[in-house]
């Protein structure tokens, strides 16, 4: 009776491994949990003499749309360029998917996968709308294929053969968009896409970028069309004179008429 109680060899060899594969499960979704794609902190910028950035420190899940807003010369502008190493930060650090980015030159931090569209576009404006897009895949390390810009931006496709100066503003602002997703970057900064677009063109892109989002896009956008904002991020931080002074939810900060109120003055 007694040695038919004891376990045999082979359900201990069992248990062990159910064990083990329960432990390593546990293990792969805390991790998970804990990292986001995009993790800064501490982060100090300065132009010259000037200390522009105080301090910030934000996170950024895949898949998210995350907005900073701030009122005008508040450091926004000045966080993404830090981001991407247009700014070199003084310290800090800017965790993409567990590597380390603070420091380095914006070419590196493009190949690991981060791309900013800047607020005044940057496109060829002598070439094509599609020689723009696969000029702009060229040197990257993954990349999307065109038939996808096309996919996301019908609008573009339609105008493939225009020069970038013959392209309407909100057009121009999508071929932006579309020559930083030629990288298949893992993270978007968007700096202020829709300023100074007529509102139904801002309509036109919101659309696309809302679409980009739903596709699992991660997006960074900095923003003054707080409406437009709310509408497309989940998360937002306000920054206050270089320093960090909300984080919530959108529909948390539109509940929040103090804040939105102290913050951005609305
Ligand atoms: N190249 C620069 N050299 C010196 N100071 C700068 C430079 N660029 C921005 N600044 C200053 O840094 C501060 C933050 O500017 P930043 O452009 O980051 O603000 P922002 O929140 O993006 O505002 P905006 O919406 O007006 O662009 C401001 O005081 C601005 O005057």
């Amino acid at each position: 009776m007694r040695r038919s109680r004891r376990p045999t060899w082979a359900a201990c060899t069992r248990r062990w491994q159910h064990e083990l594969a329960r432990s390593r499960r546990t293990r792969r979704t805390s991790e998970d949990a804990a990292v986001s794609l995009l993790e800064v902190s501490g982060l100090n910028s300065y132009y010259g003499d000037s200390h522009i950035l105080f301090d910030i420190g934000l996170r950024v899940e895949k898949n998210e749309v995350v907005a900073l807003l701030g009122r005008n010369g508040a450091g926004k502008s000045t966080t993404l360029k830090s981001l991407m190493g247009v700014v070199t930060p003084r310290s800090g650090s800017v965790l993409l998917d567990g590597v380390q980015l603070a420091g380095r030159k914006s070419h590196a931090i493009a190949r690991a996968g981060m791309q900013l569209v800047h607020e005044e576009r940057r496109i060829f404006g002598s070439l094509s709308v599609e020689e723009n897009l696969v000029i702009a895949g060229l040197t990257a390390p993954e990349r999307w294929p065109l038939a996808r810009v096309w996919e996301m931006f019908p609008r573009l496709k339609e105008r493939r053969n225009s020069r970038g100066t013959d392209l309407s503003g909100g057009e121009q602002q999508m071929l932006a968009i579309g020559r930083a997703l030629m990288r298949s970057p893992k993270i978007v900064l968007l700096d202020e896409p829709f300023e100074g677009l007529a509102p139904v063109i801002v309509q036109d892109l919101m659309k696309a970028c809302r679409t980009l989002a739903d596709a699992g896009q991660t997006i960074v956008l900095v923003e003054q069309n707080l409406a437009a904002t709310l509408q497309l991020a989940q998360r937002v931080y306000i920054i206050n004179n270089g320093h960090l002074a909300h984080e919530g939810t959108a529909g948390e900060l539109r509940a929040n008429p103090d804040v939105l109120h102290r913050y951005l003055g609305v």
